[in-house]
C-alpha cells in the first residue's frame, strides 16, 4: 500500500476528482489519508471498500471510468486524535484542503483543524511541510496563512513562530466541474482539469506536473480568470437560471436568454482579467462547451449555496472595477439583482448560513448593497441598474 504522505481535509467529490486524481496519476509512492467534514458515513463506506472508488470522466458523448488508488484511508472529521497523529507523522509532507469557502472564516473549521494538527507536529519534532488549500478563494494560500497565524498567535506565540519557520502556504487555482454525488463509491467529473500552484514544498511533493499541473510564480491571472468567468458565470446561472425554472447548468445555457446574460457578464469580466484577449476568447468558448455538457448534471441549487460568501469573490471585483472606470455594468448588476430575487424566494432554495442579514434587507437593493459593498452604498446609478435589471 502507498505510504500516507498527504493528509486531506474535506472528503468531498471535488477532492476525489482533482487532487486525488493528480496524485494517483503520477506516482505510486504517495498515499492520501482524508477526513470528511461532519459525516462518518462517507468515510466508513470508503474504508469498507479499501478506499477504492470509481471516477467517471464524463464527456459530452462518452464515459471513461477510472478506478482511483491514491486514497488509502478515510476518517470522519470528528476523529481529532487520528488527525493530529497523522499531521504529526514525519512521513507526511503535504496537507491539502477542500472544505468550501465558508470554512475559511476567521475562527472557522479550517483554522481550527490546521492549528491543532500543526501543534502536534511541532511537539513531535517532525519538521516542515506544505499546506495547500484548494478551495475557490482568491489568494487561498495567503488567506489560510492569515487565519492560521491569527489563531496560533492567540493560543501559543511559540507555536506561531514555529509555523512561520516550518509551514509553507501554497496558493492554488483549481478547476474541474464535479457535481455532488449520492453514491460514495462513484464520483462523476468532466474531462477538463486545471491546477496552477505557487509556493514551496519543504518536505517534497508528488510530481503533479506530470499530469498537467502547472507551477507558476503568480497564480492571480489564472485564479481571476477562473473565479470571474467560470464561477461568476455559474453564480449568474444559479440565481438567474433557477428563477427561470432551469435545474442544471446545461439546461440554463441551452436557454438563449441565459446565454445572452453570460455574454454580457463575460464581456465586462474579461476587462478585469490580466491575460491576453485571445486566451480569454478561447477560455470562454471552452467554458460554454463545458457548461453545455448535457451529461453532467450539475444542479443550480448546489452552486447557489453560500451566496453571501461567493458573490463578494466572484462579482464584486467587476462591479468595483467597472464603476471605477465610469461604466455601469449591466451584466454584473443583473447577477446582484438575481441574487436579491433569490433572497426574496425566487429560484433555488436558500442554503447559506450567512444569508440572514441579507434576507432581512432584501426588500431594498440599496440596503443589500450597503452590507455587501459599503463603498458602493451611495452609488445611485448602480443601485438603479440593479433595481431595473431584466430577469426574464
Ligand atoms: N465541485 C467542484 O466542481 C469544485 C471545483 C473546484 C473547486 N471546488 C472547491 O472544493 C470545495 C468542495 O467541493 P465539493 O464538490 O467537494 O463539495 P462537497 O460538499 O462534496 O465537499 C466538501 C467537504 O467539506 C466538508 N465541509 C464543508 N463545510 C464544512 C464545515 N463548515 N465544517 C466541516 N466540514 C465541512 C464537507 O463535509 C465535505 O467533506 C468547494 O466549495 C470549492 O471551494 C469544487
Ligand atoms: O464549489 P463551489 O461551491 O465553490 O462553487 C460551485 C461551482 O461554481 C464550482 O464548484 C465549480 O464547479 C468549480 O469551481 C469548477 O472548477
Amino acid at each position: 500500500m502507498r505510504p500516507v504522505r498527504i493528509v486531506h481535509l474535506g472528503l468531498g467529490g471535488f477532492f476525489r476528482a482533482h487532487q486525488a486524481w493528480y496524485t494517483g496519476a503520477v506516482s505510486d509512492d504517495w498515499g492520501i489519508a482524508a477526513f470528511s467534514g461532519r459525516s462518518s458515513a462517507l468515510a466508513s463506506a470508503l474504508m469498507a471498500h479499501g478506499c477504492r472508488y470509481t471516477l467517471v470522466v464524463r464527456g459530452p458523448s462518452t464515459d471513461e471510468p477510472q478506478v482511483q488508488e491514491a486514497l488509502v484511508a478515510a476518517y470522519p472529521g470528528g476523529d481529532a486524535e487520528t488527525w493530529r497523529s497523522l499531521v504529526a507523522s514525519p512521513a507526511v509532507a503535504v496537507i491539502t484542503v477542500t472544505m468550501t469557502e465558508a470554512a475559511y472564516a476567521p475562527g472557522g473549521v479550517v483554522a481550527d483543524r490546521l492549528v491543532s494538527g500543526l501543534a502536534a507536529r511541532r511537539l513531535a519534532g517532525s519538521g516542515p511541510l506544505a499546506v495547500v488549500p484548494c478551495d475557490n478563494l482568491p489568494g487561498n494560500g495567503t488567506v489560510t496563512a492569515r487565519i492560521v497565524h491569527d489563531l496560533a498567535a492567540r493560543l501559543d506565540p511559540a507555536l506561531d513562530e514555529w509555523i512561520t519557520d516550518n509551514v509553507s502556504f501554497v496558493t492554488t487555482m483549481v478547476d474541474r466541474i464535479t457535481p455532488s454525488s449520492a453514491d460514495p463509491l462513484t464520483v462523476i467529473t468532466e474531462p477538463w482539469t486545471e491546477w496552477v500552484l505557487s509556493g514551496t514544498f519543504p518536505a517534497g511533493r508528488p510530481p503533479w506536473e506530470r499530469a498537467g499541473a502547472r507551477f507558476a510564480d503568480d497564480v492571480v491571472p489564472y485564479e481571476t480568470r477562473k473565479l470571474l468567468l467560470l464561477n461568476g458565470g455559474h453564480s449568474l446561472l444559479a440565481y438567474g437560471g433557477s428563477a427561470l425554472g432551469h435545474e442544471t447548468v446545461a439546461d440554463a445555457v441551452a436557454d438563449p436568454l441565459c446565454r445572452a446574460w453570460l455574454t454580457s457578464w463575460w464581456d465586462e469580466a474579461c476587462r478585469h482579467v490580466p491575460l491576453p484577449g485571445s486566451e480569454l476568447t478561447a477560455y470562454r468558448s471552452a467554458l460554454l462547451s463545458r457548461f453545455a455538457n448535457p451529461r453532467i448534471r450539475h444542479t443550480l441549487a448546489q452552486i447557489a449555496a453560500d451566496g453571501s460568501q461567493k458573490i463578494p469573490i466572484r462579482i464584486l471585483p467587476v462591479l468595483r472595477g467597472e464603476r471605477a472606470a465610469g461604466r455601469v455594468p449591466a451584466g454584473a448588476a443583473r447577477i446582484v439583482a438575481a441574487w436579491i430575487a433569490h433572497l426574496r424566494g425566487a429560484g433555488a432554495p436558500i442554503a447559506d448560513a450567512g444569508a440572514r442579514p441579507y434576507i432581512d434587507r432584501a426588500d431594498s437593493a440599496r440596503d443589500v448593497l450597503a452590507l455587501l459593498a459599503p463603498d458602493l452604498a451611495d452609488d445611485t446609478e448602480l443601485i438603479k441598474a440593479i433595481e431595473t435589471a431584466e430577469l426574464h
